[in-house]
């Protein structure tokens, strides 16, 4: 049986996209570790697949490249409303996105090129909703950490990491380190990953501080490893940023792949990432 696919990136950060309104999955999680692969498969950082709801305009399922589902993925999310508006499935230019964390709300902008006689989307901003800070909820066991757990010291390869968690929906933890480019991620990022402090494992972010709106960060995504760029994860790191007054409420974030531009509402307690979403290009493969 052939299946089609759509492989997009938000920042670098790529996935393959499935149409579930025509298409069958059955086994996502296998699915998503064959298409991930570099050399063998399509290459991507893992699955998504674009679902009819019954409680928002669409639904996103999110697979890591290792076959584990994760409960959000924000570059993801951006390319799950270009795909919606671009392919046709939607003439709205704000839609509702279900998640395992939630509905997420998308509003689009749309840029000079044309596909099927309309306009596509070019860029995405996403209503993320409130993060989640209470160690229990992101999870991280650290009893004696108090209601947050921000710029607490954890030893790691014999070095200090202070350490703010964060959930955007799925667990982020998020340490200061002074020269980024150069810092050890295929090292460090599995210990942070899989330190037993993580109950549900963690996406590891390490950023440098440039001014009061503008940081640097590298990722060690869970399920997947070093990534382009991650939107909940950049969502993570301002929300560290702020919560340690380095940064104003909106700051831009450069990734290995771009920048993501984030801005928390304090008084509404939401935070919106803003960004573009790409296509790669269509295919399909034998399932
Ligand atoms: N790259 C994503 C996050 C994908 C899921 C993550 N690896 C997890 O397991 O939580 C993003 O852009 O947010």
């Amino acid at each position: 049986m052939r299946l089609h696919f759509t492989k997009m990136e938000g920042l670098g950060n790529d996935y393959v996209y499935v149409n579930c309104f025509k298409e069958k999955v059955e086994h996502p999680s296998e699915l998503a570790v064959r298409v991930s692969d570099r050399h063998f498969g399509i290459g991507s950082d893992g699955l998504i697949l674009i679902k009819p709801s019954e409680v928002a305009d669409f639904k996103m399922d999110m697979y890591n490249a290792d076959g584990t589902q994760s409960e959000m993925c924000g570059n993801g999310i951006r390319c799950v409303g270009k795909y919606v508006y671009d392919y046709g499935l939607t003439d709205k230019t704000s839609v509702s996105i279900e998640t395992l964390a939630g509905i997420k709300y998308l509003e689009f902008t749309f840029g000079d090129e044309e596909k099927n006689g309309r306009k596509t989307v070019e860029l995405v901003r996403v209503n993320m909703g409130a993060p989640i800070l209470a160690p229990e909820d992101v999870p991280v066991d650290l009893p004696d950490a108090g209601d947050i757990v921000q710029d607490y010291p954890i030893m790691v390869a014999g070095k200090e990491y202070r350490i703010t968690c964060v959930s955007m929906g799925n667990p982020h933890c998020v340490s200061f380190v002074d020269d980024v480019d150069n810092f050890p991620l295929e090292e460090v990022g599995p210990l942070f990953e899989n330190n037993p402090i993580f109950p549900r494992r963690v996406n590891a972010e390490f950023v440098e501080l440039v001014s009061p709106t503008y940081a640097k960060m590298r990722v060690w995504e869970r399920g997947t490893g070093e990534t382009l760029a991650c939107g909940t994860g950049t969502c993570a790191t301002a929300v560290a940023c702020i919560l340690n007054g380095k940064t104003e409420d909106e700051v831009t974030v450069k990734l290995l792949g771009g920048e993501l531009i984030i801005r928390w509402d304090r008084d509404a307690n939401i935070i919106y990432m803003t960004g573009p979403a790409k296509v790669v290009f269509d295919g399909e493969i034998e399932v």
